[in-house]
């Protein structure tokens, strides 16, 4: 129901553009294993050659029996291109098993994390054609204000790579935030309907391929918000708030049941700002545990995969270890 609008919206979608792009030098193979008490996996620190990650990354995965793990980069730079390369990958596997990728952005920091998508080599590998795209949670205001999550998806990765402008599915801005939740939900209803977007086996909810979070310092994630009585929502799956702590105060969001059904999430995260939030989280302590929304991102059968930056990671307990 908002394709139209959404096709008007995104306006004209730029091919990529033919670039020259010097061949990056090989690095050096460095894994570091860190055992995290709820995330006995991996910390890729340095920059690994692409085949080399890709099948170090199966081999971590298929080792981590609850499909958890942390990745800590020493540098931003490292942290992007392996977040590049892990999106790819998924949408590589989800093109091949069920023809389309169904992903979920969230807003914030995470949009400029993902530039490396739009650069050689992913601009041209992916196949963009299949994408279809969500947002976790979205500021209820217009799609040109600047804080919409739409218009930050938009001029920093959506306008950049040839995404079918009909396959994104951004909210009504013209209705109340409650009426902007529930047209959303009735729209992933549809394409839960048609398969564009897979279906959980053990609930009726919808399984997206990809479900990409932030994280606030205050531990928040989409538009959930410690001890916010939308954390205890069962029923819905996209609900609305206007008394956000974090301006806006109209927003709508994605509920715990729909995050945690998703095959695989992400959470990106950095800053020391987060330090704190990112500890009680991974390690599991703190007095705000029970409600800390980053806490409460448990996919029941999917993959949880945490992107930190070496500032995000400082006050982990195992400390933000690097390779020489
Ligand atoms: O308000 C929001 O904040 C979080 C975190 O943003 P960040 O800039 O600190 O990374 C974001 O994930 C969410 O989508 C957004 O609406």
């Amino acid at each position: 129901m908002f394709e139209d609008e959404t096709v008007e919206d995104v306006g004209p979608i730029d091919l990529w553009e033919e670039e020259e792009e010097e061949a990056e030098p090989e690095k050096l193979l460095i894994p570091i294993f860190i055992s995290f008490k709820k995330f006995p996996f991996l910390c890729l620190t340095h920059h690994f050659p692409s085949p080399f990650r890709a099948v170090l990354s199966m081999a971590l995965s298929g080792a981590n029996k609850d499909g958890r793990g942390v990745r800590i980069y020493e540098y931003l730079d490292e942290l992007n291109t392996d977040l590049a390369e892990y999106i790819a990958e998924l949408s590589e596997a989800s093109v091949k098993e069920r023809g389309v990728f169904a992903i979920a952005l969230s807003g914030g920091s995470l949009i400029s994390l993902m530039g490396k998508l739009c650069e050689a080599p992913y601009s041209k590998t992916v196949d963009w054609a299949k994408w279809y795209i969500f947002w976790v949670d979205e500021r209820v205001v217009a799609k040109n204000h600047a804080d919409s999550n739409y218009k930050l998806a938009k001029d920093g990765l959506l306008s950049k790579v040839p995404i079918v402008p009909s396959h994104v599915h951004s909210i009504n801005d013209m209705v109340s935030a409650e009426k902007a939740a529930e047209d959303y939900e009735f729209v992933i209803r549809q394409l839960v309907r048609t398969r564009v977007i897979s279906v959980s086996d053990i609930s009726d909810c919808p399984k997206f391929d990809l479900i990409l979070l932030g994280l606030g310092p205050d531990g928040h994630v989409a538009s959930l918000f410690p001890n916010h009585s939308i954390l205890e929502e069962k029923e819905e799956w996209v609900t609305f708030l206007t008394d956000s702590p974090k301006p806006p105060p109209e927003r709508i969001t994605f509920t715990l049941p729909v995050i945690n059904s998703a095959s695989n999430v992400a959470i990106v995260v950095t800053g020391s700002s987060k330090a704190e939030a990112v500890h009680s989280a991974i390690d599991d302590v703190g007095p705000d545990c029970p409600t800390l929304p980053a806490k409460m991102v448990q996919p029941t059968k999917g993959n949880l995969v945490w992107f930190l930056d070496k500032a995000a990671a400082s006050k982990l307990d195992g400390g933000a270890k690097f390779s020489e």
